[in-house]
């Protein structure tokens, strides 16, 4: 089970270390230091009232000395918003709002993750005008602690384990989330009650999260999914919502509750604009995909007709070259029998761990045969890697100069890790933080 991430974000010197160590130290059990990033002191694993998380300060990860501050700080922002769950935003009490509190907060604002404005440095928790200004950074109710001191320190605690998501296995045992997504009329619908249809399927409707989403449990054998947001798809006759906007906002929402998304293409048209935009929703999210081009009893074939499709797929949708592709007829029930096994291949996927033992060895393979080019004369080394999530699997470089590891050398490390690992179905997510080094 990944455990959940908590990151701290906040400009220098308002008190995130300190805020750290209060919360990984003197309250918090530490459970175990993430391996081979203790040396570094920015990720710890912790846990309060049962619940367990990784702990992130972010201070000592973005600061590049030769930006401006502001820089700084928006890059440490976007930085946790990549891999955190939950976000501790500290501000400074004494020295009261900045331009750069009210930049981060805009980031932070538009991302629409959990975020608990966390009001540092309040000694005396009698006087509220201590915290007002800040409710303009609209994140809500400011909380006032003093790391320093451990005040309300436990509070702030409760608040963010009752915003971590829910631990899957909790949540439905353990059913994989599946989202069918695709324009209009590629046959989702046909889809869906094919997969209900198959023999050996147990339906049976669950109350979705939003008001009028209706998900569908299947079991399969000892397999469970839970197919999102189904409603509209398992009756012919469907809820009028057919406006496009609403009709993306669906799809987007489904995605984000998913484990796997299904992309349906429609088999006899091309790969459109609207069709890379809904694949594209999957892939920002970090879920594992599938394509699937639906369809296919009415595209007049020959031997070479499905390598030709398939090249035209690569070619439209080359940001998720690592997506299955299966060909199938929701009308004739070809080849859907394989949609669940896909299914199942790249959850597991996208759960995956690698030791990190091997993790290194592999990244000090890839180095030594092409190692980072040079910038401005200076050598870019990486030091040491470490997998610090899963779904999708993220991973940390640490180098001594991140900003400097160039888009096509990430794409080559990440090839690396695909020919080593696979993980075929699931995005991959290649951080680069700066180390001292060994
Ligand atoms: N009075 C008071 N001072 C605090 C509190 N928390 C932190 N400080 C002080 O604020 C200063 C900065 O604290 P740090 O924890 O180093 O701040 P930081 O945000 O990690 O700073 P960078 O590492 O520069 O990003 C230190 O001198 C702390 O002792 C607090 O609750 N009350
Ligand atoms: N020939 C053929 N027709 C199909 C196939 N799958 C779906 N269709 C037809 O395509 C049309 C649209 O199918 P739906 O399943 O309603 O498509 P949808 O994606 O759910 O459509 P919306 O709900 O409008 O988004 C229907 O007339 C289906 O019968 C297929 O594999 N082959």
């Amino acid at each position: 089970m990944p455990k959940p991430v908590v990151a701290i974000v906040g400009r220098p010197n308002v008190g995130k270390s300190t805020l750290f160590n209060r919360l990984t130290g003197a309250r918090v059990a530490i459970v175990e230091d993430t391996p081979g990033v203790t040396r570094d002191r920015l990720y710890r694993d912790a846990e309060w009232r049962g619940r367990q998380f990784t702990l992130v300060d972010t201070g000592g990860i973005a600061a590049r000395p030769d930006d401006p501050l502001v820089a700084q700080v928006r890059r440490q922002a976007e930085q946790a918003l990549e891999e955190a769950d939950v976000i501790l935003f500290v501000v400074d009490t004494r020295t009261g709002l900045t331009a750069d509190d009210e930049e981060v907060a805009e980031i932070l604002r538009r991302s629409g993750r959990p975020v608990i404005l966390v009001a540092n440095k309040v000694e005396d928790f009698s006087d509220p005008t201590l915290t007002h200004e800040f409710y303009r950074l609209g994140l809500g109710d400011p909380f006032p602690v003093s790391a320093i001191h451990g005040l309300n320190v436990g509070d702030l605690l409760d608040r963010v384990v009752d915003l971590l998501p829910e631990a899957a296995v909790e949540e439905d045992g353990m059913a994989l989330k599946v989202a069918v997504v695709g324009r209009p009329n590629v046959g989702k619908s046909s889809i869906v009650n094919r997969l209900l249809g198959e023999e050996r399927v147990i339906v049976s409707d669950l109350p979705g999260t939003t008001r009028d989403a209706i998900d569908t449990y299947i079991r399969q054998g000892e397999r469970e999914y839970i197919l999102i947001d189904t409603a509209g798809m398992r009756r012919k006759s469907r809820i009028a919502d057919s406006t496009e906007h609403y009709s993306v906002l669906r799809a987007l929402k489904a995605v984000e509750r998913a484990d796997v998304v299904l992309v349906v293409l429609d088999g006899t048209e091309g790969v459109t604009e609207q069709d890379k935009k809904i694949a594209g929703y999957g892939h920002e999210h970090g879920k594992a995909s599938i394509i699937i081009v639906n369809k296919w009893d009415l595209v007049p074939r020959d031997d070479k007709t499905m390598a030709r499709y398939e090249e035209m797929i690569r070619q439209e949708l080359s940001f998720m070259s690592y997506a299955p592709i299966l060909f199938i007829s929701a009308l004739t029930g070809q080849r859907v029998a394989r949609i669940l096994p896909a299914i199942d291949a790249v959850g597991a996927e996208a759960s995956r761990r690698v030791a990190t033992g091997t993790l290194n060895s592999i990244v000090r393979e890839a180095v030594i045969l092409t190692p980072p080019p040079a910038v401005k004369g200076q050598a870019v080394k990486i030091f040491y890697a470490t997998q610090v999530k899963v779904k999708p699997p993220t991973f940390i470089f640490f180098c001594n100069r991140p900003e400097d590891v160039h888009f096509s050398y990430q794409r080559y490390l990440e090839n690396q890790l695909r020919q080593a690992f696979g993980f075929e179905g699931t995005p991959l997510r290649l951080l680069f933080r700066r180390s001292k080094g060994q």
